[in-house]
């Protein structure tokens, strides 16, 4: 019988046992090698976000935050010892506002510890060097500072690339803190000296450090030198230049978002133990006390006490300059912070509020603006779409931010 071409004999059985075995061998590696394939791919995505087609969930900055509190605690060295010194070599800027050489090393030794260890981030800085290209007896005071500030460690020194190499280079560096910001991509937002006026008055003051990844704050640290290291310190509510009889001065903050606050005592090599902070429960807000700023000129204090008073507060509010008033709260000591618009027309600057922002709400606060919307880092330079700032506990934000608006007739 003649067979046409599609027809097969039946197969031995044998034959038939060995097709069959055949292509399950095929089918079951071909399984395995797409499931080794996805799973090397969805591993690998983690560490190259771009790989992956969906933002991978779990990015934890715990190298952004380590190299942000080492290098503020490395400028803290060269602030502390501006601080002491009599003539801090104060000029004006354009907009009236002192900058003294404790401000430009800051920012040179800070930008130099980012550009090392992140060298494709953009970063918003307060201070630019154009000052110091004019004024070459100042620029050589700040150089004779900045190259010998180091950490006692030289391991900790160097994973910040060590001395800066030049007078040139670190006007250079200066300069490189002029990003524009915005709401793409990995941005620090720098302020060497926050509360430069507290800084010249004796008082307190901040160096701030924050990361922002597409406009949002991920990673904060906050260095003052002369915040007392016992939480429970009292505070003069005057001055808020208090000495701690017991542990002494200085302190380093440091949040992530989604993973809490913590502080530890600012140290001179590698960091010191570090523990969890967080906000004071508070049962009523008349219980609350408040934090301020001693400018007059930075917020309103007539309206900060109309405010108090409608919520019932009746402690006397603790007037503090810079940040240090976002880190008191942060960890219990003190519980409101209002900056109530002075002018109209002023604009927050990221670099006063980036690190703050993330530290107290990390901790269990609340931060927005006047109006209740929270604090809009992806808009330049400044928080151009906010006006003044109201951080309180979480439970309490909604009802301070009522006093805020009935106050301000909003
Ligand atoms: N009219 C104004 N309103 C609000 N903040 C102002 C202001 N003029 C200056 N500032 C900012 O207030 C910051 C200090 O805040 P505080 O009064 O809480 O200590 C200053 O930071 P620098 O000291 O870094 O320049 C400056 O950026
Ligand atoms: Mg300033
Ligand atoms: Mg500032
Ligand atoms: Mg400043």
């Amino acid at each position: 019988m003649k067979l046409s071409s599609t027809h097969r004999p039946d197969p031995s059985p044998r034959s038939y046992l060995l097709r069959v075995l055949s292509r399950f061998v095929v089918c079951s590696t071909l399984i395995l090698v797409v499931s080794v394939a996805l799973k090397s791919r969805s591993r690998l995505s983690l560490l190259l976000p771009h790989l992956s087609s969906n933002p991978p969930t779990i990015m934890s900055y715990q190298q952004e935050r380590y190299i942000a509190e080492l290098a503020v605690q490395r400028a803290c060295l060269l602030t502390q010892k501006v601080f002491f010194e009599k003539a801090k070599g104060t000029v004006s800027k354009d907009d009236k506002s002192p900058v003294t050489i404790g401000d430009f090393g800051a920012q040179a030794l800070i930008i130099s510890a980012i550009r090392k260890n992140f060298p494709n981030d953009e970063i918003v800085a307060e201070e630019e060097a154009s000052s110091l290209r004019e004024d070459k007896d100042l620029s050589a005071e700040i150089w004779r500072l900045v190259k010998d500030i180091k950490l006692d460690d030289a391991e900790s020194d160097n994973i910040l690339g060590g001395p800066l190499t030049s007078e040139q280079s670190m006007l250079d560096i200066i300069d490189n803190g002029n990003s524009v910001g915005g709401p793409k991509g990995r941005i620090w937002a720098l302020d060497p000296i926050d509360g430069t006026k507290g800084f010249l008055r004796g008082g307190q003051y901040a160096v701030c450090l924050g990361l922002m990844v597409d406009g949002d704050v991920k990673v904060g640290a906050i260095g003052t030198p002369n915040l007392p290291v016992d939480d429970a310190a009292p505070i003069d509510a005057s001055t808020g230049a208090q000495q701690s009889a017991t542990a002494g001065n200085g302190v380093l903050f440091s949040a992530i978002l989604g993973e809490g606050a913590t502080s530890r005592p600012l140290a001179s090599g590698t960091l010191a133990a570090s523990k969890p902070i967080s906000m004071r429960p508070v049962a009523k807000i008349s219980d609350a006390v408040f934090c301020e700023g001693v400018e007059a000129a930075h917020s309103a204090q007539g309206d900060n006490a109309a405010v108090a008073q409608l919520l019932g507060i009746t402690a006397p509010s603790v007037r503090l300059d810079s940040q240090a008033k976002y880190c008191s709260i942060a960890r219990g000591a003190g519980d409101v912070y209002l900056r109530l618009p002075v002018k109209k027309d002023y604009q927050e600057k990221i670099w006063d509020h980036a690190a703050g922002d993330l530290i107290v709400r990390e901790a269990g606060g609340q931060v927005t603006d006047i109006y209740g919307n929270r604090l809009d880092f992806s808009k330049g330079r400044t928080l151009a779409v906010n006006k003044g700032v109201v951080a309180a506990p979480k439970a309490h934000q909604d009802q301070v931010i009522d006093a805020v608006k009935t106050v301000l007739k909003l």
